[in-house]
Formats: structure tokens, sequence, C-alpha cells
């Protein structure tokens, strides 16, 4: 090994490959006062390069230029980077003592071992910064990290020209060069492609100026990720909201089938996401469980049906098995042991059944519908033969929402002995409502609820917000009762006209159908009233407008603003935003009994219209 200064004093400068990097090192060694002997670069953009960054310097070829220079930078593209320099050695173009630089920042100085036998002195220097090939970068030289990796005796050689150039160097092994790299090029380069997708998806959202509304976020979290890694993570994911997850998939899957150019965008999110989920396991910012839930909301099979109705490829969808016993449903549930969400149900699926499947496969990964027409929560006189029974036609509509299991048992798999004896007693909130009309609705629905509960062991069990009062009720069963399962609530789905979507829709006639309209339209009044900032008294007063005298078919049961979580009417002049307030309404239009409802919202004080 020649002993060198670690000075390199002036230096005749030899540029191989005027590509960005190369363009803008010669420029700022000249301006440390070295001179640019030659630089070679064939494609019209690298001539320009070299007429706008090293004016004067001659366009030479690449051996002329390797044979006039004491230091010789090597910026081709890595791939070519080898064979130039056993090309060069054999043509004997380096000398004795000549300081060999490239800037392939996967390699280490190995990759020059046939111009180091010839004598020539390899270096390594890799600048961690991106360049745009202009004088802009000569700028953003200073203070940048570079990687250097060289032989010890002659280290200090790249350090002392890393200097020069207003650089801060950083000593790396020949071995850490390929994680080095891959390190900066998935940072780096990656954030570019993100941030591209980003701002695509917003334009597809209707928000033009995408960069603009990305760049204080972007900046913010990269800023935070920088200081204070993984715990400075916020979002869907640390808190667990797989159903946000598992929506912003669909709503990307379904953009990628309209735009070709974002295909990649929800295989990138997945992938992202599902890294994310193991970083927050990880940090133990998230627990198995939740973790489970978002991977399981990232499956592809929750995609199916969407992808499918997407492409238009026909829907190759196996159903769900379906058992009628309760020991083959123990058997089923026995070899689970993955989180069940449970929906129950009457059958005669309509879409608002459909939310709250949909609804529970993004919070477990196994999820079970219970088809069962309950006689013990229909009065004597009421709809129990009548009520629609279409097991086949539910099956068919759960096996497009990926259901595991259905559970379908006879009355007597039920109630073996008859009627129970001891049964759920649903106390002064189900007496008022519909347990003023139905007397012992409430306590058969509960009864029946606890014993699925216990039979299907759910971790969560998914109701509909349209039987506000059920739900109401089956949150009380399961905090008085002490069962250890989630209840999670989920809102009106409606037609398009507004009405409240419900089995029992279909005992309407057209006259009656369009008179139901009445529930909804009262239900709306009322909300807006109390989001203007009425009073309850008021909220009732808009409501009642809509309702009463406006057609002999509908006769009104109820129309209260109660709390959502006792059924306990709130005063007239009440508009407390501490009390969960809910409009209920319920009506027989013909002879078919209608409910409806909304939650009221009030304007924070002072906002009142
Ligand atoms: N339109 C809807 N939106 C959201 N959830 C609903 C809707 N309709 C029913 N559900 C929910 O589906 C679950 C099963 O209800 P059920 O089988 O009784 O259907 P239903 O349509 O309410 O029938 P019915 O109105 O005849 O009682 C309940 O948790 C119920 O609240
Ligand atoms: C919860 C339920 C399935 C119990 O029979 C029923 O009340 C219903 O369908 O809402
Ligand atoms: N939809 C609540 C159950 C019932 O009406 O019986």
């Amino acid at each position: 090994m020649p002993r060198v200064s670690s000075r390199p004093g002036r230096l005749g400068v030899g540029v191989v490959g005027a590509g960005r990097v190369g363009a803008v090192l010669a420029s700022a060694l000249r301006a440390a006062g070295h001179a640019v002997v030659g630089a070679s670069g064939s494609s019209e953009e690298s001539k320009d390069r070299i007429d706008a960054l090293l004016p004067h310097v001659p366009v030479l070829d690449v051996r002329d230029v390797v044979e006039r220079s004491e230091l010789v930078l090597l910026t081709v593209p890595d791939d070519v980077l080898a064979d130039l320099v056993s090309g060069l050695a054999r043509l004997g173009a380096f000398q004795p003592g000549q300081l060999l630089v490239h800037t392939a920042g996967r390699y280490g100085v190995d990759v020059l071992a046939p111009a180091r036998a010839a004598g020539a002195i390899p270096l390594a220097v890799h600048p961690a910064m991106t360049f745009t090939g202009t004088s802009v970068d000569l700028g953003r030289l200073e203070g940048a990290p570079f990687a250097v990796t060289a032989d010890a005796p002659v280290l200090p050689i790249a350090q002392a020209l890393v200097v020069e150039i207003g650089g801060e160097p950083v000593v790396l092994d020949e071995s850490a060069r390929p994680l080095y790299h891959a390190a900066l090029a998935h940072g780096a380069n990656h954030l570019v492609t993100l941030t591209a997708q980003a701002t695509r998806v917003l334009a597809a959202a209707g928000v033009p100026e995408g960069g603009t509304l990305l760049r204080p976020l972007l900046s913010a979290a990269l800023d935070g990720a920088l200081r204070g890694g993984e715990s400075t993570l916020t979002g869907p994911i640390v808190r667990g909201d797989s159903g946000t997850v598992a929506g912003h998939l669909a709503a990307l899957v379904t953009l990628a089938a309209q735009e070709p150019s974002l295909v990649d965008v929800p295989e990138t999110y997945t992938g992202l996401a599902r890294a994310t989920v193991q970083r927050c396991l990880a940090t133990r910012r998230i627990t198995e469980t939740t973790a489970g839930r978002l991977l399981d909301a990232l499956e592809p099979a929750s995609r199916t049906a969407t992808q499918a109705a997407a492409e238009g490829a026909p829907e190759t969808v196996a159903g769900p098995e379906v058992v009628h016993t309760v020991a083959e449903l123990r058997q089923r549930r026995e070899s689970w042991t993955e989180p069940v969400a449970v929906v129950m149900t009457m059958g005669a699926l309509h879409e608002g059944h459909l939310a709250l499947v949909r609804h529970a496969r993004t919070v477990a990964p196994k999820v079970l519908v219970t088809i069962f027409v309950n006689p013990l929560q229909f009065g004597a006189d009421e709809d129990l033969d009548a009520y629609p029974r279409t097991l086949e036609t539910d099956v068919a509509a759960l096996a497009e929402e990926g259901v595991d299991l259905v559970f379908a048992p006879s009355v007597a798999e039920m109630y073996p002995d008859g009627d129970p004896q001891v049964t759920v007693t649903s106390g002064r909130m189900g007496q008022v409502l519909e347990g003023a009309a139905r007397p012992s609705h409430f306590d058969g629905m509960l009864t029946v609820v606890s014993k699925l509960l216990h039979l299907t062991r759910a971790d969560v069990s998914v109701f509909g917000q349209k039987d506000a009062q059920q739900l109401a009720l089956v949150r009380r069963l399961v905090a008085d009762q002490n069962i250890g399962v989630r209840i999670e609530g989920v809102p009106i789905v409606r037609e398009p006209d507004g009405l409240a979507m419900s089995s029992r829709n279909v005992y309407l006639d057209e006259r009656e159908r369009a008179a139901a309209l009445v529930l909804s339209r009262a239900i709306r009044a009322g909300a807006s009233e109390a989001a203007d900032g009425g009073s309850v008294g008021d909220v009732l007063a808009a409501a009642h407008q809509e309702l009463d005298g406006r057609h002999a078919c509908v006769q009104p049961a109820y129309l209260e603003v109660v709390d959502e979580r006792t059924m306990e009417p709130l005063a007239p002049d009440s508009m407390d935003r501490q009390t969960p307030a809910v409009l209920v309404v319920a009506a027989r239009v013909g002879n078919t009994r209608l409910l409806d409802n909304a939650v009221l919202v009030w304007p924070p004080q002072g906002e009142a219209s």
C-alpha cells in the first residue's frame, strides 16, 4: 500500500459518468480548489450537465479521463461498476497511487479490487443525499452525511475529501454497505412513492392540491419518527381501529379498479399497514387480540367480494357452514381459538343485517350469525307465524359476507322442555316504550340473547341501533350479569327514501309503504331541530308535525326523547349535551308495527341559530 498524505492537495480530477452525482461532486471538488481535467458522458443530458456544472471541462472518452486524472470519480450506475473497473484494469488504464472514488451506496471498496491490484487507491464515498443534477445540489452538500469505506491506511483521505466539499464523513465497514444502502433506499425512495400515492389518492378524492394538504402532516410525522421512532405513531392502527382500516382498504380497492394507474396502492397500503401492526405489537402499543383484528381486516378474504364485483369477475364464494343443533355449534366453536363476533337475527335478512355482519367481520376473525325466530319474545296476538322465514336466501347472502358459521336452531332445540322456567327479566327499562305495548317481549328477547351469548361464547356481539331499546337492554344484561362480551351498535341502514330497513317492511302494501315514510320524516325533522339548537320540547313538536294526522293508516304508538342508556324521558326544556339523547318513534302502519329513532346532537352552547 503506498504511503499517502491525508491532505489530498490540489488534484486533477476526472469524472467517469457525469450523472447527477458525478457532476455535482466534481463541481464541489473544483470549488474546493481541485482542477477538473475531463469528464465522460455520452448522453445529451450528461453533456448539458457538464456544460452547466463543469463549464470548460473537456468531454473525453472514459479511458482518457482515467489516464489523465489523479483522482477519478466513478459515478456510474451500480450495476455497471464492476465490469467497468475490470475492463479499465485490463486496458492498463489505472496508475499506482491514483485515487479511485466510487459513489455506489451498496458497495465498499472490494468492487474496485482490479484497480487496487494495479496500485490505485480505492475509496467508496456515498452521499446520503438526493440530487437534482443542478447547482441547487451544491448547497445540499453542506453538512450532508457521506458513508466512507476504505482500507484503514487510506481512510483519512476519503474523510478529508468529504470534509473538503462540506460533508460529514460516516465510516462504514465493507460488510455493512448492502444494509446501509437498503435502509436509505427504503426510507428515502419509498417515501417518495408513498407521498406520490397519497397525493394521487387525494386527487381522486377531489383534493387537487394534495401536496399542500399533505406537507405539514407529512413533515410533522417525519420529524416525529426521526426524533421518537415508533412511539410517535398515531392513527387507526395504534388505536386498534380495525373498522377504519378495513374501510380504507375497501375504498382503495374500489378506486384501483376504476383507475388503473392506482392499482398498486391497495397492496402498498396492506403491506405497510401489516408492518405497522407488527411494530405496534413489538413496542406493546397494541395487544395480540387487537393485532389479530387488524391483520384480519387486512386479509384479502375481506376484499374478495368487493374486488370480484369491481373486476366483474364471477363470484365463487364458498357458503358458511349451517348447523342446527346446540351440539354441533359447541363442537365448531370449540375448534376456534380466535376471537369470535356474533350477530343475532331472526332471519329474513336485509342490508341492515348485512351491515351488522360487515361490522362483525372487522372486529373479529371469526363471525357467527344466528337465525332464530324466538317465540318467547312474541305476544299471543303478534306475528310469530307470519314472520318471514327465508333461510336459503339468508345463507346465500351471508356467503358473500365471508361468514364462518350460521346457527339456525329449531324451537325444540332451543327450548327442549318447552318454555323455560328461569328467564331473564328486563326490569323497568323493559316496561316502557316497546315494552308497554309488548309486555313480555323484552324478557323473551333477553332470555334468548343470554342463551345465545353463552352458547356462542362470543367476544363481541353486534346489534342494530334501529332497535335502540333492545340495544340498551342488552348492554344492561351484559353489565348486570357480568357476561364477558363486548356489545357494539351499528347505525340504522335505510332504504333510499329514508324508511328504516326492517324484515317487517314486507308486510306493507303500496299505500302503507308510502305512508310509512312519516316515521323517518318525523325523526329527521326532530333531529334537525336539535341540531339547530331546539330543546326537547321543540324537537318533539317538530317531529309531531310530520307524524300526526297525515295518513289514516298510521297510528302512532309513541314519540319521545329519552336517555339512550336508560330509556327515561328527558324534560321538555332539556338540551343537555352530556346526556346521550335519542328520539324514538313507533307506529302501527296498517297492521305492521314499525320503529325508528335518531340520536340527537345539540350544537355547542352559543352556536344555536
Ligand atoms: N335497518 C337496520 N339497520 C341496522 N340494524 C338493523 C336494521 N334492521 C335490523 N337491524 C338489526 O338486526 C338485528 C336483528 O334484527 P331482526 O332480525 O329483528 O331484524 P329486523 O329487521 O329488526 O326485524 P323486525 O323489524 O321485523 O323486528 C338487530 O340487532 C336489529 O337491530
Ligand atoms: C336479538 C334478537 C335476534 C333476539 O331474538 C331479536 O330480538 C332481533 O332480531 O333483534
Ligand atoms: N327487531 C326486534 C325483534 C322483534 O321485533 O321481535
